[in-house]
């Protein structure tokens, strides 16, 4: 801590000054909004005495009409304008700043003194910095080095010169509670500090005390795409959202909020993460899970299999019969070797092989699907692309579709519906029958007319709705195209390339062929097939783009499959992307998904950066030293100097021990003022048995059972499943059954590692029986053991 009194007094006076300067600009703003606000009040209340409305010129009405909008539009923006500075103003008050460098450029006889807050305030004489944005060019010094030589980047080049000081302030009521000067990049203590603070079920910024290679991971914005690894605390999720801020103040003028989009894991995580874009005076960027998007694609045709779900039947279905097929299938399909096949697959139908349906009308066969392939291949059939085939075989159909649907005017249906026509579809038909008239048809017979002209009306309808249906291309079968791949062994086996799949197809391919034919045919999408059917989709009648998103930030990266990524790809053809994952986190355990590094290959080496980050901050020390040893290469991880207590594992005798013994803890947790506090189970129905056990044991509404369709939690305690624990942490973490029964498999290592990595001050482990191999093969001096006899209890 700065030792210096004057000092400190020096430091206090300005921030008090600083204050005062804050205070009367709110009160300036303050002023200008109500007035603001008044006025836009008086243009909505007298907008029509103000617009000049004539009868006989619409013209001059719809101007005056359009001038007044425009004023009350501008009126409006400028009063959300004053708002954002007020309210940014409102936050420099709670805390002005929480960092200061002195830096003199090369050359410069003296230092400037600079201090960093979460927005910029402009001195009185208009020209003077007070406080500078923490992402200005030059607040990157501050992350990026400790005293000595520095230099950073502006957009005319690098500037280099000498950090006289670096000091880090920590304020309570407006006073200087903390000062720091420092020798190291970040001084720990503040660090320290900010780290021991509570959880309350929202992430918080990290502007004050961001890491030199987070900073790296915010500020880099040369390359197509970022890909961010680091172990589970060590800040990406943090990173990555100080970077949309970064992002939407150094391109405040081209970028806004909504051309970003994150994707979360779950939307619980959408909660979690929500509060710190506004908290740094910004609006938030989009946010979606993948779920979410294939659901909007899907739903309408099939019933979708959640990735939940599937991990559900992959941890509790080991008895089923079709249990072994079904993972076997999972990995195959979310495998590169299929996203190979399929790739392959569209190649051969360029060929042959796509599925046309007939394009039908009640009934009668306007075209056939064999009319259909014979455009679409004519003999001779030179190949090329699908899509844009596809979309010249649409216009082609359009027209000869429609040309066959009003030959059936003399059907009797037609004259049926004719009879149940209205009264304003006959007043539709006269008034055609009119323009008819006044065109001067010389031989115009109007009964006859007429007669036809209703029929028209009820043609017309069958066609608006074929033509819809036909633009969303129904003439084309693409389930029974996507399934021709698991009907058809032949066909999958060419497919297969000779020397990447040496293998050939997965040994239970007739059963997965099977299970997936059946699904399909009760028009039921399993996760695994959701993506690569879609994709599939794409490939043949063209992709949906999205051009208005610039940037992509995906979250738990390591959970995609080389078919979401390529079909993201495709879908923000404009983004760039950011992706932020862990390998050793990967729920979708089953799946084989390839190392993060590999996604270089998503937009090349050239335009890739990868940054890893190896330092893990969520827990204290005693944790990360247990949860890295629960990872064959968790010695590469490196902990934050945290204090703390060792990990505490419990043995109970059987299960009524056990959940007394932990809603004991549970209390005694609360009592000890830790805020949010969780048992976690591996699975969802694990969470449901543990949940109803304990329930009695505790107070009304003491705990919450977090499922799925859990959007939010706030303080206080929870049972949730491994899974949807991802992304979020928790003070103290209570492992529900820590048992060789419960984890053992190797498929089931990441999910223990997921679920004790949440926790922040506290770990606890429970098991009956056995403890789990993964646990018996941490150093025993990493924690401490206990009896579900001996310790707390209710
Ligand atoms: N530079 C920092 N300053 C303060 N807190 C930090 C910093 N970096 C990380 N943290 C804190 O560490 C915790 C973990 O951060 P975050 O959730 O971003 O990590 P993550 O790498 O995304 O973790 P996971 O992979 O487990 O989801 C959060 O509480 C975050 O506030």
């Amino acid at each position: 801590m700065s030792g210096n009194v004057s000092e400190r007094e020096a430091e206090q006076q300005r921030v008090t000054l600083v204050q005062h300067i804050i205070a009367s600009r709110m009160e300036e703003l303050a002023g200008q909004l109500s007035e603001m606000r008044e006025e836009v009040v008086d243009i909505r209340k007298h907008f029509w005495d103000d617009v000049t409305v004539n009868l006989d010129d619409m013209i001059e009405t719809q101007a005056s009409m359009k001038q007044q909008s425009e004023l009350l539009a501008e009126r409006e923006r400028g009063h959300s304008v004053l708002q954002r500075q007020y309210k940014s103003l409102q936050r420099l008050q709670q805390s002005p700043y929480f960092g200061r460098i002195d830096f003199r450029e090369q050359g410069d006889s003296a230092a400037e003194v600079i201090y960093l807050g979460t927005a910029s305030l402009l001195g009185d004489d208009g020209e003077s910095l007070l406080i500078y944005d923490w992402r200005a060019p030059i607040s990157s010094l501050y992350y990026d080095y400790g005293p000595g030589p520095a230099e950073y980047d502006t957009p005319s080049g690098k500037i280099a010169g000498t950090m006289e000081l670096k000091r880090q302030f920590v304020f309570k009521h407006g006073a200087i509670e903390y000062m720091f000067d420092t020798s190291l990049t970040i001084g720990d203590e503040i660090l320290q500090q900010v780290l021991a603070h509570s959880a309350d079920g929202h992430m918080k910024n990290i502007v004050a005390t961001i890491q030199r290679d987070q900073n790296r991971v915010i500020r880099e914005d040369r390359k197509r795409c970022l890909i961010v690894s680091g172990p589970a605390g060590s800040g990406k999720t943090s990173a990555a959202l100080q970077r949309v801020a970064y992002l939407l103040y150094k391109y405040r003028r081209q970028l806004t909020a909504d051309q970003i989009v994150l994707f979360s894991p779950n939307p619980m995580f959408k909660k979690y993460v929500s509060t710190v874009l506004p908290d740094l005076g910004e609006e938030n960027m989009q946010q979606s899970t993948f779920q979410e998007y294939l659901e909007h694609r899907l739903a309408d045709r099939f019933q979708l299999e959640d990735p939940f779900a599937q991990l559900e039947t992959a941890l509790t279905g080991a008895r089923d019969p079709g249990y072994e097929a079904r993972l076997e299938g999972i990995r195959f399909k979310s495998s590169a070797r299929f996203f190979r096949m399929v790739q392959r697959y569209k190649t051969s139908l360029e060929r042959q092989g796509l599925i046309f349906r007939d394009v039908k009308v009640r009934g009668h066969v306007l075209l056939s699907a064999k009319q259909l392939e014979e455009w679409f291949y004519p003999d001779g059939n030179p190949g090329g692309k699908l899509a844009p085939r596809v979309a010249a075989l649409l216009e082609l159909v359009l027209k000869e579709a429609k040309k066959a649907l009003f030959a059936l005017r003399d059907e009797p249906w037609v004259e049926e519906e004719v009879e149940l026509l209205g009264r304003d579809d006959y007043d539709e038909v006269y008034r055609r029958l009119q323009k008819a008239e006044s065109k001067g048809n010389g031989t115009f017979n109007e009964r006859r007319e007429e007669a036809e002209l209703l029929k028209e009306l009820v043609l017309d309808r069958y066609h608006r709705r074929l033509r819809k249906r036909l633009k969303r291309f129904a003439f084309l079968d693409f389930e029974a195209t996507y399934l021709r791949l698991f009907e058809d062994p032949a066909l999958a086996s060419s497919l297969l390339d000779e020397d990447a799949d040496a293998d050939g197809l997965p040994m239970l391919w007739p059963e997965i062929c099977r299970q997936t034919v059946e699904k399909l045919q009760r028009r039921e999408l399993s996760q695994e097939d959701a993506t690569p059917f879609l994709y599939l989709k794409g490939l043949i009648e063209g992709f949906h783009v999205n051009l208005g998103i610039r940037h992509v930030f995906i979250d738990e990266a390591q959970d995609y499959s080389p078919f979401q990524y390529e079909f993201l790809k495709q879908l923000f053809p404009r983004g760039r992307m950011t992706l932020l994952g862990d390998h050793n986190q990967i729920i979708n355990a089953y799946s084989a998904v390839p190392g993060l590094e590999t996604l270089t290959g998503l937009y090349g080496e050239e335009e890739t950066e990868v940054i890893r980050f190896t330092k893990s901050y969520r827990s204290t020390k005693p944790i990360t030293d247990f949860t890295r040893e629960l990872l064959p290469e968790g010695r590469n991880i490196e902990p934050f100097e945290r204090a703390g207590e060792k990990p505490a594992v419990t043995a109970a005798a059987d299960e009524e021990a056990l959940y007394r013994h932990m809603a004991g803890r549970i209390r005694e947790l609360k009592q000890q003022r830790y805020g949010t506090i969780a048992v976690i189970g591996k699975t969802a129905q694990e969470c449901a048995k543990a949940y109803e056990s304990l329930k009695p044991l505790m107070d009304e509404n003491e705990l919450l059972l977090i499922t799925k369709e859990t959007d939010e939690f706030t303080k206080g305690g929870v049972v949730i499943p491994s899974y949807l624990a991802k992304g979020i942490e928790f003070d103290a973490v209570l492992i529900h059954d820590a048992s060789q029964a419960a984890y053992a498999r190797e498929t089931e290592r990441q999910l223990f590692y997921i679920s004790c990595t949440r926790a922040m001050h506290r770990l606890y482990l429970y098991y009956v029986g056995e403890l789990s191999p993964f646990v018996r093969a941490v150093n025993p001096e990493l924690y401490v053991r206990d009896n579900a006899s001996e310790c707390p209890s209710s």
